[in-house]
């Protein structure tokens, strides 16, 4: 797994370090680190290193610090190198100094315009971890002239370290390279972050504990339920779903097929569309009612049930089995406006809470706003579940507080239907017996893998993204075997 801290963590750790090592090396590390990755970056655009134009736009602290010693370590490589001086009273004094020693120009914001338009790469040293705020005016002015790729040092200047949030002007990084350990923007902001580079500064010893975790492909396959020679269809466990109408059928088909595709255990199906689902996916075991439909390991519920008082009954009843519940789509706004049907559930019994934002806002009472990670920790303590707070980031945290922030590849799972197939992988691997914030972790992993085969590039279903899960787990599990 990844791990992530919060920039407060980065900065005691790095005080730490500090204390026992020379002054000036930290800097020294991180942008030697800088200038290789610029270096390489310019032969991958550019076609190579020697004569090509760089431009540092450098702001009053250390991150700036960190732009004009790299472009000091790039001169030595035949690189002009121009510095665009947001604040000359407050550059860096070592780094400008280390910088006009090797040839490199410094420039005023004033002069700036004309060296960014003949620039081969820009890079950001406007502001680091301290960043407070979108850019201000006169650096967005320079920014928005910028035509050639950027290169972020640290982060993305004008996006929130610690919450990835954009309220203004910010920069669009094609590359990020950043220092000792990731931070929630790299995972929170990708979009705006391009490639996440991390060079290592000596920090990971004082870091500790991280506060966020990403899913590493090995941690996917490993989580996912694969059949030993022991096992039959029910030893893998079996999952119900409660899902659809008779209207409505095809979130009860997608959910069930979902299910289905993920692992090789069996699959109930109890509800109004029982004849549609069984006409659909054969293999699934179909009843018209909840009751009726046989021992579980495991309930998805929600998905086009309705909000009405069937589909509280049929909640109710799920949620009084003893057996792990996603609760998915209609059933959260169920215990959003009936929180007494969670009285049913043994507290000690996992449960996962699947919401997109309005169905948060139902349930919270408020929108989850620019701080994800606290929106879905808050929800997780209140509903004791694991929260998957669904995004163009997805969050998973669970009530003891582990967070994960899932790895999107591409939007196309933005389509009708996406969010039943989820709930399917997650209901699977719940009947399996996995830890449920990892279950829900692994399965929004495998959702968005499925969503980038599905799409190859172009618009895909819920249909086709349910026919593409095997491939996603054959791929995950191909690159770790
Ligand atoms: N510590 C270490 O061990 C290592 C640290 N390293 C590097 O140091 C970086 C952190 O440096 P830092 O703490 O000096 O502050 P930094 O982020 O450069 O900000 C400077 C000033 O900018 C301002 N400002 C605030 N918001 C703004 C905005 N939106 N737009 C514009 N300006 C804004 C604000 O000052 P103000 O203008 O408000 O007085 C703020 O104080 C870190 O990211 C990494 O790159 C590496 O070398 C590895 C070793
Ligand atoms: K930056």
């Amino acid at each position: 797994m990844q791990g992530i801290w919060t920039t407060e963590r980065i900065r005691e750790a790095e005080g730490r370090l500090f204390a026992v090592t020379p002054e000036g090396e930290l800097m020294r590390r991180a942008s030697f680190g800088l200038s290789v990755q610029l270096a390489d970056f310019l032969e991958d655009h550019t076609g190579g290193v020697s004569g090509r134009r760089v431009v540092l736009l450098v702001g009053s602290g250390d991150n700036g610090g960190d732009a004009l010693w790299a472009g000091a370590f790039l001169r030595r490589r035949g690189v002009a190198v121009t510095a665009i001086l947001l604040k000359p009273e407050k550059a860096h004094p070592a780094g400008l100094k280390a910088l006009k020693r090797a040839g490199g120009r410094a420039v005023s914001a004033e002069d700036g315009p004309q060296w960014i338009a003949r620039a081969d790469v820009v890079v950001d040293g406007i502001v680091g971890i301290s960043a407070s705020g979108s850019l201000r005016p006169d650096a967005a002015r320079l920014v928005d002239l910028v035509e050639a790729p950027i290169v972020a040092v640290d982060l993305p200047s004008g996006v929130d370290p610690d919450t990835g949030a954009v309220d203004g002007p910010a920069v669009r990084a094609t590359r990020t390279v950043t220092f000792g350990g990731l931070k929630p923007v790299h995972v929170l902001a990708p979009s705006w972050c391009g490639e996440v580079v991390l060079v290592d500064i000596g920090l990971r010893p004082e870091l500790g504990e991280p506060q966020l975790r990403r899913l590493d492909i090995v941690d996917v396959a490993a989580a996912w339920p694969v059949p030993g020679p022991e096992d039959d269809k029910y030893s893998q466990g079996v999952v119900g779903i409660a899902a659809g109408s008779a209207t409505y059928p095809g979130a009860a088909v997608l959910a069930a097929g979902s299910a289905v595709r993920a692992t090789s255990g069996l699959v109930r199906y109890a509800g109004h569309a029982a004849d549609i689902v069984r006409a659909q996916w054969p293999e699934v075991i179909a009843t018209g009612t909840v009751a009726d439909a046989g021992r579980v390991q495991a309930w998805v519920v929600g998905p086009g049930i309705g909000t009405g008082s069937d589909g509280r009954d049929v909640l109710r009843y799920v949620l009084g089995q003893g057996v792990p519940v996603c609760a998915d789509a209609d059933a959260t706004t169920i215990i959003a406006k009936s929180p007494d049907v969670l009285d049913a559930r043994d507290p000690d019994t996992p449960l996962v809470l699947t919401p997109h934002a309005g169905e948060y806002e139902r349930l919270m009472g408020r929108k989850p706003g620019p701080d994800r990670v606290t929106a879905a920790r808050e929800a997780a303590k209140k509903y004791n579940a694991v929260v998957l707070l669904k995004g163009h980031c997805t969050v998973i945290a669970a009530p003891d507080g582990r967070i994960a922030v899932n790895r999107p590849r591409g939007a196309w799972l933005a389509t009708a239907g996406s969010g039943d197939v989820l709930s399917g992988l997650v209901g699977a691997l719940l009947a399996a017996g996995s830890d449920p914030w990892l279950a829900a972790a692994a399965a929004a992993d495998v959702h968005s893998l499925a969503g980038a085969i599905a799409a190859q590039n172009a618009p895909t279903s819920a249909s086709g993204l349910v026919h593409a899960i095997p491939e996603a787990i054959r791929a995950i599990r191909s690159l770790t075997s």
